[in-house]
């Protein structure tokens, strides 16, 4: 049981890392995501302003008395940052891909980012899909049976969220967030400046 494991909150361990990365074509709402589940007012400009490079953001949850610190990458979608953005894939955890309803290239590429995810950072990593932007039906273009039957292909949970709306972006995150602290993976103590030597060591949770 987590609760029972050492990394509990009463223990005061230091938290867990985890490291998550989110991917997905240009302007499907990555960044949206990322800024609506870690800041309190995190509600969507109208304005777009593209990722340049790489951005983190840093969540700090409890999850069955386990402490994890959440280090969300949030990439670049656009094409000319694809290399930069994909060698950020390695040493992740876990991946929330995200494509956007109302646009059917940026679902019919998550096939292609599902390959460079597992050429990566491994066929071990969990992923989430996300079909992103719920709250523009009027504009809907892939059908929700599309992303459940493109997610059940792969062997992934699926969302249909809204980053405006805040629909279902809690939840996506906590469920990758199980997967990930149950698959009993080798994941690092976060012992930041504490003792340089002893954060170097692996740990494997005991589930
Ligand atoms: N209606 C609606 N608009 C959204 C939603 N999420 C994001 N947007 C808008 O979509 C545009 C792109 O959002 P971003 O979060 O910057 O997209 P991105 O995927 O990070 O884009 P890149 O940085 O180019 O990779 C912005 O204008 C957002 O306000 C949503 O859930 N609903």
């Amino acid at each position: 049981m987590a609760g029972q494991r050492q990394g509990g909150v009463g223990e005061l361990s230091p938290p867990l890392l985890v490291k998550i990365v989110m991917a997905g074509e240009s302007c499907v709402g990555k960044t949206s995501i990322v800024r609506r589940y870690t800041e309190p007012s995190g509600a969507p400009t109208s304005s777009y302003l593209a990722t340049i490079g790489i951005d983190f953001k840093v969540k700090a949850v409890t999850f069955h008395d386990t402490r994890v610190k959440l280090q969300i990458w949030d990439t670049a979608g656009q094409e000319r940052f694809h290399t930069l953005s994909t060698s950020y894939f390695r040493g992740a955890q876990g991946f929330v891909l995200v494509y956007d309803i109302t646009n059917l290239d940026s679902f019919h590429s998550i096939t292609s980012w599902m390959r460079d995810i597992h050429e990566k950072a491994g066929d071990e990593v969990d992923v989430i899909l996300l079909g992103n932007k719920c709250d523009k039906e009027s504009e809907r273009v892939v059908p929700k049976q599309k992303g459940e039957k493109l997610a059940w292909e792969h062997g992934i949970p699926f969302f249909e969220t809204s980053a405006k709306d805040n629909v279902n972006i809690e939840e996506a995150f906590s469920v990758l967030t199980k997967y990930i602290l149950e698959k009993n993976s080798c994941l690092l103590y976060d012992l930041n400046v504490v003792d340089l030597n002893e954060s170097k060591k692996r740990t494997c949770c005991a589930f």
